[in-house]
């Protein structure tokens, strides 16, 4: 890719041990990108100006127009932003039984903490912002509650457009808009959501590397217990083969996004998204869909559902067993040397 139009160098991208396919980029219009996105595959739209009303969406335009509310900030001393899900902690308590209660409260690292700001000091500390900083990655939904300005652009979104993609493929409701504002740099770990997503990127690029749900096996999602819950336990970027030694079958496809694009990460796809120079920062908002109704099921089943069926498993069994410490055992006795 040339670095004439302010385009990252592919070559200075962080190279894998694994392949990666290009995910394929066509322009909004084109009648194959009904297809993909039908087929559940990946693919970068262009031209779509879904977010055209957010492109002036720079650090001085939002430290103006977002109001001045409390922000979400997550705060990371590495380079990484696995999130943690505090809820997680308590649903364990409720079901492990009493049996349970003696045993120590396990020690969580949590890589990075969140805290509140206002969007002006978040500016500041991003322009202040030098190499070896902690590192900061604001990620906001937004609502009608948002600056007057941003509610202004975001009224402005094509929703036509977009709307008729959610029922042309019959997603569910929208959730959320995440707005993500972060430094170059910033990995969020790989993982998947229980949701679609059309991801559009508005300013600076991020690099996202993929992975379909069928290559579960070769990323060791946390326990669906685990306040890590649909986070790979593998860090891409230091492999560790003697732990995770599937890693070396992971097949994967990458797009670089830039302003203007929007990427399609089907439910369940696995994805690694790292913010890339040569901006400072970068500029996101995502749309997640709740998953459609469940149609006629066809055999065999899909990846995902192979997923969906395997969470529904983990989940029955800590709460038979009353113990999420015993899933393990059970499952290992139950299979190996039998299936
Ligand atoms: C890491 C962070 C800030 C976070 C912390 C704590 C809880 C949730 C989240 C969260 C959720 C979504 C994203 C955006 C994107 C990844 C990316 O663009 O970096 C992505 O994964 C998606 O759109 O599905 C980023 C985050
Ligand atoms: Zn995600």
């Amino acid at each position: 890719m040339s670095t004439s139009r302010n385009e990252p160098d592919q070559c200075n991208l962080r190279k894998y041990d694994f392949p990666l396919d290009d995910i394929p980029r066509l322009n909004c219009m084109d009648p194959q990108v009904d297809e993909l996105i039908k087929s559940k595959k990946p693919v970068v739209l262009t031209g779509s100006n879904l977010v055209g009303a957010a492109s002036k969406w720079d650090l001085d335009y939002l430290e103006k127009n977002m109001g001045n509310g409390d922000f979400t900030i997550f705060v990371s001393k590495g380079n990484q932003f696995k999130f943690f899900d505090e809820k997680k902690l308590a649903e364990i308590d409720s079901v492990s039984g009493a049996h349970t209660k003696n045993r120590p409260q396990k020690e969580y690292i949590r890589p990075a903490k969140s805290c509140p700001i206002k969007i002006q000091d978040f500016a500041k500390r991003v322009r202040e912002w030098k190499d070896g900083d902690e590192r900061l990655y604001l990620q906001q939904a937004l609502s009608s509650t948002s600056g007057a300005g941003v509610v202004q652009d975001f009224i402005r979104f094509r929703w036509d457009w977009v709307t008729a993609k959610q029922k042309l493929h019959n997603w569910g409701k929208l959730t959320y808009n995440l707005l993500l504002v972060g430094l170059e740099g910033n990995v969020t770990p790989c993982h998947y959501d229980e949701q679609e997503n059309l991801f559009a990127q508005i300013h600076g690029h991020k690099r996202c590397i993929l992975f379909p749900p069928e290559q579960f096996g070769c990323l060791y999602p946390h326990p669906v217990w685990h306040p890590h819950d649909r986070q790979s336990q593998v860090d891409l970027d230091n492999p560790d083969y003697d732990r995770f030694p599937k890693m070396r079958d992971l097949h994967g496809v990458q797009a670089v996004v830039g302003p203007g694009d929007v990427l399609y990460i089907p439910i369940y796809w696995w994805h690694h998204i790292e913010s890339v120079k040569p901006e400072k920062y970068t500029v996101s908002l995502n749309f997640w869909y709740k998953a459609g109704p469940v149609g006629q099921v066809e055999y065999p089943i899909k990846g995902y559902q192979k997923v969906a069926i395997m969470r529904n498993v983990e989940k029955m069994l800590a709460e038979a067993m009353q113990d999420p410490e015993e899933v393990g055992a059970l499952l290992r006795t139950m299979v190996q040397g039998r299936f």
